[in-house]
């Protein structure tokens, strides 16, 4: 059983921080974990594994950019509307692996996860090569400073969970800058937060958006203006109570272990191992009779 993790998010989440840290994991954990590529405007010393598969053995950003004269938006479109042209390429590439992890490392552009069909056609693609596949999806810490840049992080993961249709989690990575106020009192001074404060995030507590930052005046204005979109997202996440974060912290092997065995719960990992027997012995009856 092969089994394909993708790992996705807005620009800059470190995602592919999070790849390097996923493999290195899973390699002391004496478990294989191979790097994927996707993303064709990748630059090679951010990766500290060579990748096993490269999109940009395929194509190249740059190629696109500086012959066809597309910008870098363009030119990634371009890219994957030419890997979906070219899914053998891919084929071949995946055929060496068996019980392995293939971390997919995706492009940071938002769009790619909202409105286009590629990862979908990828995603069911390697459903059909037999690929156990889950997504997950990274938003930064930082996110978390800003109540409406939280809320539209949380919506970006909603929409591209639905676009996505596979096992999900969301992760919010970078958790290494947050400070917590280990007496777990107090305001959310100078980056200081308090543990009740942050799980209100990580769990997403709608209601956050009900109290805005800010002088009275400035929340009376921000709720009459926002006040009925703010209340649809509201119930949005009420109805949708599977929104939720898991931490990261790279520093922490126990923090990358507890997102790994997310992973592996999602994937079903190992239980693949079962009909393994059954299929053997199959084939062993049918040696004996012929
Ligand atoms: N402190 C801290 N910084 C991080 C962490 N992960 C990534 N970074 C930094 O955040 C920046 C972006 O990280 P990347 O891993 O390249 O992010 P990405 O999501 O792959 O970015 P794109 O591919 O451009 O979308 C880099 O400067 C990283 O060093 C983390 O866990 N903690
Ligand atoms: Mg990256």
């Amino acid at each position: 059983m092969r089994y394909a993790v993708l790992v996705t998010g807005p620009a800059g989440a470190g995602k592919s921080t999070f790849c390097n840290g996923l493999i290195t994991h899973l390699r002391t954990s004496k478990r294989s974990g191979h790097l994927v590529n996707l993303d064709p405007a990748a630059n090679s010393d951010a990766f500290e594994y060579e990748p096993s598969i490269d999109i940009r053995d395929l194509i190249s950003l740059e190629d696109v950019m500086g012959e066809l004269g597309y910008g870098p938006n363009g030119g990634l479109v371009y890219c994957f509307e030419y890997l979906m042209q070219n899914m053998d390429w891919l084929d071949e590439e995946l055929g060496g692996y068996d019980d392995d992890y293939l971390i997919i490392d995706c492009p940071g552009q938002i769009e790619l996860y909202t409105h286009h069909p590629f990862l979908p056609t990828l995603v069911r693609h390697l459903q059909r090569l037999g690929i156990r596949t889950c997504a997950v999806y990274l938003i930064e810490s930082q996110f978390m400073e800003d109540k409406y840049k939280f809320f539209s992080g949380v919506l970006s993961a909603m929409s591209a969970m639905v676009n996505l249709e596979v096992p999900w989690i969301n992760i919010m990575s970078k958790m290494d800058l947050v400070t917590t106020n280990v007496e777990d009192k107090g305001s959310g001074r100078n980056g200081i937060r308090t543990r009740k404060d942050i799980s209100r995030y990580l769990e997403v507590d709608p209601m956050l958006l009900v109290s805005a930052p800010g002088s009275r005046e400035e929340r009376t204005e921000r709720n009459s203006r926002f006040h009925t979109l703010n209340q649809a997202i509201v119930q949005l996440i009420e109805e949708n109570p599977l929104v939720r974060f898991l931490a990261l912290d790279l520093t922490d092997p126990d923090s990358i272990e507890t997102v790994l065995s997310h992973i592996d719960f999602v994937m079903q990992y190992g239980e693949a191992e079962e009909p393994k027997e059954p299929a053997d012995l199959d084939e062993g009856d049918f040696a004996d009779m012929e």
